[in-house]
């Protein structure tokens, strides 16, 4: 896929996502010199991209990418002009906390996660106040990170937030568990990591597009009395891994609804 830019971008915050999304960006075809990094301490950024360590005092872009921390908003000026599409991909901080801080023509939010860098992300988008104009532009910077989709109501973010936004962390940690739990059964560390990694990586690619559940699909893993049924025991022992995943979203949603309120009250 290639696109070219919509204009002038000033991303601000280059760190892990920012950078991800900034690096996709230039792979996607976007013009480097279209785009201002701006960041106190990034090491570096893209050829052709200018890094400013402060905003300029003046002027705006056509589109401004906030992805500095939540917790940093409030250090921020009112960037922007009656021209800029904002668009926000702090966790929690809602469409009116932005809107009330910059002096923007359009707000979008969009909770991406790290496979963005490699185009297998997911994004979702929300713009309660955002036109057809703005819609598109976000469609188009967001089309080449992966999997975009809008929400309907701007509270669905905090479940987002946990599910797709967070949820990479929580498949590293299941990564981790697989690849530890072979080895200390007897497989070597490194085969045990790169079997676990395939494994994750074949098991959701064949669950895209196949026709089936993810419970059906287990099932057709299962043989009658075999080893994965003696395992999925196991796992569904008391509802046992359902109830996990159940409160590690929660903790992650009730997390981002605390960010919400903080930055309200920033
Ligand atoms: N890391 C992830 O997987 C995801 C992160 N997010 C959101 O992305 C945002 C950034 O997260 P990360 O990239 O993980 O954090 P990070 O800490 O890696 O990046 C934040 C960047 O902001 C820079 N920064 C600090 N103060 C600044 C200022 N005054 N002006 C400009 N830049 C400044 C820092 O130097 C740093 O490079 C957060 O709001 C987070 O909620 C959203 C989805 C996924
Ligand atoms: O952990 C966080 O707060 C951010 C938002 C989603 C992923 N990382």
């Amino acid at each position: 896929m290639s696109i070219s830019a919509p204009g002038s971008i000033w991303l601000v915050g280059c760190g892990n996502m920012g950078a991800a999304m900034l690096r996709r960006w230039i792979a996607a075809g976007i013009d480097p010199a279209s785009v201002t990094a701006i960041d106190p301490y990034t090491a570096a950024v893209p050829d052709g991209v200018t890094l400013l360590r402060q905003a300029p005092a003046d002027g705006a872009p056509d589109v401004l990418v906030l992805a500095i921390k939540p917790q940093q908003l409030g250090a921020m000026p009112p960037l922007g002009g009656p021209g800029t599409l904002l668009i926000s991909i702090l966790a929690g901080v809602e469409e009116a906390t932005l809107a009330a801080r910059f002096p923007v023509r359009a707000v979008v939010r969009a909770m991406p996660n790290l496979p963005v860098s490699i185009g297998k992300g997911v994004v979702a988008l929300h713009g309660a106040q955002a036109d057809a104009a703005a819609r598109a532009t976000a469609d188009l910077l967001m089309a080449p990170l992966g999997r975009v989709e809008w929400l309907a109501d701007e509270g669905l973010f905090h479940i987002v937030t946990a599910l797709s936004g967070s949820g990479p962390g929580f498949v590293y940690r299941f990564i981790d568990a697989l690849a530890q739990a072979g080895t200390a059964l007897g497989l070597p560390e490194d085969q045990a990591l790169r079997f676990a990694i395939a494994t994750v990586e074949g098991a959701a690619a064949l669950a895209d597009g196949a026709g089936a559940g993810p419970a059906e699909l287990a099932d057709r893993v299962a043989s009658p009395g075999g080893t994965t049924r003696a395992g999925l025991d196991v796992l569904d022992r008391d509802a046992g891994l359902m109830r996990l995943v159940r409160e590690t979203l929660d903790a992650a949603a009730r997390r981002s609804a605390e960010l919400a309120e903080a930055a309200r009250n920033a």
